[in-house]
């Protein structure tokens, strides 16, 4: 079974307090989402395996440890897994971006695709899919299947909220994929938005509606 963490670094969960609150507008939404990306990424890479290297310091010689050839690949869902990029790449400046386009139809809640585009060695790399709600899971248990169609191994999902049913659905789906979340939230309303959450994440980001 994968595991989920719940990230409750007291700077994640004041910012996500933050993006939360409907006063909030869309400029210091996405900021605050970049910045929440970013301490999310610093959590993400935790199991990064080290090696020992030989440098100088100006002192003298050291061993001194690096991150161990790691490919990593960002693939946010769009769009509103865009607002992560930035944050995520702070941190993780080497990775590739791989884009896969995804909208949930607001009738039958299932995910419809309308784009990909990934990085050509993508199966030689680690992925972080990344979209800052897990609410159905539809999406989330799509483009991971997407992924691993094009042979794909190694994934993990990060969000901001997620909703019990979207962790179980996605976890009934993909086993082998953990779950990396600043909150898990009580429950979906009628309409799939998750609740409390924080609205409709793409609209508070890029201002329509
Ligand atoms: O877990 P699910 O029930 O599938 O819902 C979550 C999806 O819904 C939102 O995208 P949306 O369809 O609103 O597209 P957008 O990012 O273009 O606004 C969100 O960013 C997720 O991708
Ligand atoms: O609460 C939700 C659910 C799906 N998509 C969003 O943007 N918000
Ligand atoms: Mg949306």
């Amino acid at each position: 079974m994968s595991k989920v963490y719940v990230l409750d670094h007291p700077l994640i969960q004041h910012k996500l307090t933050l993006i939360r609150d409907e006063s909030t507008g869309s400029k210091e939404f996405r900021e605050l989402v970049e910045e929440v990306a970013m301490l999310m990424a610093y959590e993400v890479t935790r199991d990064f395996p080290l090696e020992e290297v030989s440098i100088k310091t100006p002192v003298g010689p050291a061993k001194a440890r690096v991150i161990s050839g790691r490919k990593v690949g960002i693939v946010p869902i769009l769009r509103a897994g865009l607002g992560m990029v930035s944050g995520m790449l702070e941190l993780i400046p080497t990775a590739k971006v791989g884009h896969v386009g995804l909208y949930r139809d607001p009738d039958t809640l299932q995910p419809v695709e309308y784009y990909c585009k990934l990085p050509t060695d993508v199966t030689e790399r680690d992925l972080i899919i990344i979209d800052p709600m897990l609410a159905t899971g539809g999406s989330a248990a799509a483009a991971i299947q997407f992924l691993k169609d094009r042979g794909v191994k190694n994934i993990k999902l990060v969000c901001l909220i997620a909703a019990p049913e979207g962790i179980d659905n996605v976890q009934e789906q993909h086993d082998d994929v953990d779950i990396y979340t600043a909150a898990v939230d009580e429950k979906l309303n009628e309409h799939g938005y998750i609740v409390p959450g924080l609205g409709d994440a793409g609209d508070r980001l890029f201002g329509t509606k």
